[in-house]
């Protein structure tokens, strides 16, 4: 019973770090991550391949594979132009759902996520030597939030202030299944991934190594 029961239901509450910044850890169960990571597969083939998006000529340590709409910094397109010029999938209506639980989840309101119609995703991976450096997501024309999930390898995330990459910020250990949203005051917020953390993946989430973040957001683009 000690074990069925045990402190880990305790031990990582739901943290807002800021006004409009919301943690809540395990919110996707083992099942719900695995089923995801089965979909990641599936999106990583093609019709755009997964990539890192080259940043000033650089490329990215992440590799990345959009929904909805292809981003490159610092543009949305319908077609992977720096890829192979194919039309990226269509954003998963079971993906909106989600968008909009996550979002009745953080605001405490059944209808809280009524109106949030995300259609893009960023979907990420990240290898054991993967990093994101502090930015802002604001290659969006609107502010509505952006609901991020994780999944694989715990990582070190760094969630910071709207004015500047430096401090004040706060790090928090994001893990697999864990949801964040940020909105509202925080939209703007800088961000970033110091590290990820190898050989945390717990089993059954259908990751054996590294990690997988999406990011879901409204790009206020029609088109
Ligand atoms: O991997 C994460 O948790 C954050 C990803 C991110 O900030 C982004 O894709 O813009
Ligand atoms: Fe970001």
């Amino acid at each position: 019973m000690d074990a069925l029961f045990g402190d880990d239901l305790l031990a990582r509450p739901r943290r807002q770090l800021a006004d409009g910044a919301t943690w809540v850890p395990g919110w996707l169960t083992l099942d719900q991550q695995a089923w995801i990571v089965a979909r990641f597969h599936e999106w990583a083939d093609g019709p755009v391949p997964i990539r890192a998006a080259k940043v000033r000529g650089h490329e990215m340590s992440v590799k990345t594979v959009c929904l909805g709409w292809h981003w490159r910094p610092y543009e949305y397109t319908r077609e992977a132009v720096d890829v192979n010029g194919n039309r990226v999938l269509d954003f998963p209506a079971w993906m909106v759902r989600l968008g909009r639980l996550a979002l009745a989840e953080v605001t405490g309101d059944p209808s809280g996520g009524d109106d949030y119609t995300p259609d893009t995703a960023l979907v990420n991976f990240y290898d054991d030597q993967a990093r994101m450096g502090m930015h802002q997501d604001r290659d969006e024309r609107s502010l509505a939030p952006v609901v991020s999930l994780s999944i694989g390898d715990t990582s070190r995330f760094r969630f910071g202030n709207t004015e500047s990459r430096n401090k004040p910020y706060q790090d928090i250990d994001l893990a697999s299944g864990d949801l964040f949203v940020f909105g509202g005051p925080s939209r703007l917020a800088y961000h970033g991934i110091q590290k990820v953390h190898p050989g945390t993946a717990p089993e059954g989430c259908g990751l054996a190594a590294g990690r997988i973040n999406i990011t879901m957001r409204v790009t206020g683009l029609t088109g």
